[in-house]
């Protein structure tokens, strides 16, 4: 049969970050051949898969992933050559089981997320369909509302900028994805020149966006603010403001430590800020807004703004059916965000999104701050239909891959494609 799988291969290749990656190859027997690279985090979650690292510190401090390359090459691929690349499920059951660990400790989420995602779309080549049609079928028209990161902080930035990792902002009311990239795009340019004429560094963080040094995290509200309206945009109906936190970096002995502003609070007091900049600003999606193990924290946050705005667990829920399962029974969230490698397999990952359907809530497709040039996730989210997606800001080339390849996804679609907009948002 042609989409029996042939040959597995991986290598180690470097991310964005400049450190070690896997990069997984898969040739089927009728010829079909896909290669797929696996992201990285910095501000990963506790409840994460295991990625595997060497830990050999003569070799990129110890960043090394020969393990995990020696994983994909040996035991997994001697498991998967001759099973059909067309049963993904099957494929990454096999991997789940020959590691048998509950975190992938055994081979690494890094060493079976390659394979997994190198598999499906070698299946796609083998039946010449984009990736996103053979992921979602002939329905999967629903073009993402892209959320641009552009003010990195936290962990993104050496902690040497805001405490708030990602401001990001989404062109809700765009009519089409490629307008919604020019509009980004144009707030972006327009943000540059707001820090530049405003004194502050232009340099930028781990996904592109600004890191300017700042008192207080709402300033990075108000210099995105005039950065809208600059670029000619209405704050609130074309463009709104994202955020992602990424509390749990800052969480220390049951507080937030507001380290910019020198000041320690309890998850009462985010709420409340919060709450404040809800009403303040054009501010529609919360990410990570408390940390990954203050359930009661995020459940008081859903009481008082989950009608307001969606909040997306990340750390709290790390694309894992069980977490997710439980935020759901203790109604602590109304969204989630979705990483291939925080669960380490497409299977798992399309599951992780399907239970949160089920819930009516949001599931947003995310990168990872370590990427690679792959573009996985763009079609992935057209598959699923998630209606939103963040991967950075719209400039370096990791990040705009993504956004190039969902301009790609919308001319092959033409008349069929629908822009998510406003409707992305679950509150
Ligand atoms: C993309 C993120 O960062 P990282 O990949 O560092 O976890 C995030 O926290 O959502
Ligand atoms: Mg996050």
């Amino acid at each position: 049969m042609y989409t029996k799988i042939e040959r597995i291969h991986a290598r180690e290749i470097l991310d964005s970050r400049g450190n070690p990656t896997v990069e997984v190859e898969v040739s089927l027997v009728g010829g079909a051949f896909a290669r797929a690279g696996v992201p990285s985090g910095a501000s990963t979650g506790v409840h994460e898969a295991l990625e595997l690292r060497d830990g050999d510190k003569s070799r990129y401090g110890g960043k090394g992933v020969k393990k995990a390359v020696g994983h994909v090459n040996n035991e997994i691929a001697a498991a998967l050559i001759g099973m059909d690349a067309l049963d993904q499920g099957a494929v990454d059951r096999a991997m789940i089981e020959l590691d048998g660990t509950p975190h992938k400790e055994k081979f690494g989420a890094n060493a079976i997320l390659g394979v997994s995602m190198a598999v499906a779309r070698a299946a796609a080549d083998a039946c010449d369909l984009p990736l996103f049609r053979y992921l979602g079928g002939a329905a999967a028209n629903r073009m993402p509302v892209p959320m641009f990161n552009i003010l990195n902080g936290g962990a993104h930035a050496n902690w040497q900028g805001t405490d708030l990792q990602e401001f990001m902002i989404a062109p809700v009311g765009a009519p089409n994805f490629a307008e919604a990239l020019r509009w980004g795009s144009e707030v972006y340019h327009s943000l540059k020149k707001v820090l530049k004429d405003g004194g502050y560094s232009t340099g930028v963080g781990d996904e592109g966006g600004f890191a300017p040094v700042l008192k207080r995290n709402s300033d990075a509200m108000d210099l995105i603010v005039q950065a809208i309206e600059k670029a000619g945009y209405r704050p609130g109906d074309d463009v709104v403001i994202a955020l992602d936190p990424a509390s749990s970096g800052f969480y220390e002995d049951g507080l937030y430590n507001l380290r910019t502003e020198g000041r320690k609070v309890d998850a009462a007091e985010m709420v409340a800020m919060y709450a404040d900049w809800a009403k303040k600003y054009p501010f529609l999606v919360l990410e990570d807004g408390l940390a990954e193990d203050d359930w009661e924290g995020w459940k008081l946050l859903n009481r008082e703004l989950g009608g307001k705005l969606e909040l997306v667990g990340d750390d709290l829920f790390v694309t894992n059916v069980e977490r997710i399962q439980r935020g759901i029974e203790e109604n602590a969230a109304n969204a989630v965000l979705i990483k291939l490698n925080q669960i380490g397999t497409l299977t798992e990952t399309v599951a992780a999104v399907q239970l949160a359907y089920g819930a009516n809530w949001g599931a947003m497709v995310s990168h990872r701050s370590g990427e690679t040039v792959d573009s996985f996730i763009a079609d992935l989210t057209v598959a699923l239909g998630t209606g939103h997606l963040k991967t950075g800001a719209p400039c370096r080339a990791e990040r705009v891959e993504k956004y190039n390849q969902l301009m790609r996804i919308e001319e092959y679609l033409g008349a069929s494609a629908v822009y998510a907009g406003r409707k992305a948002f679950v509150r």
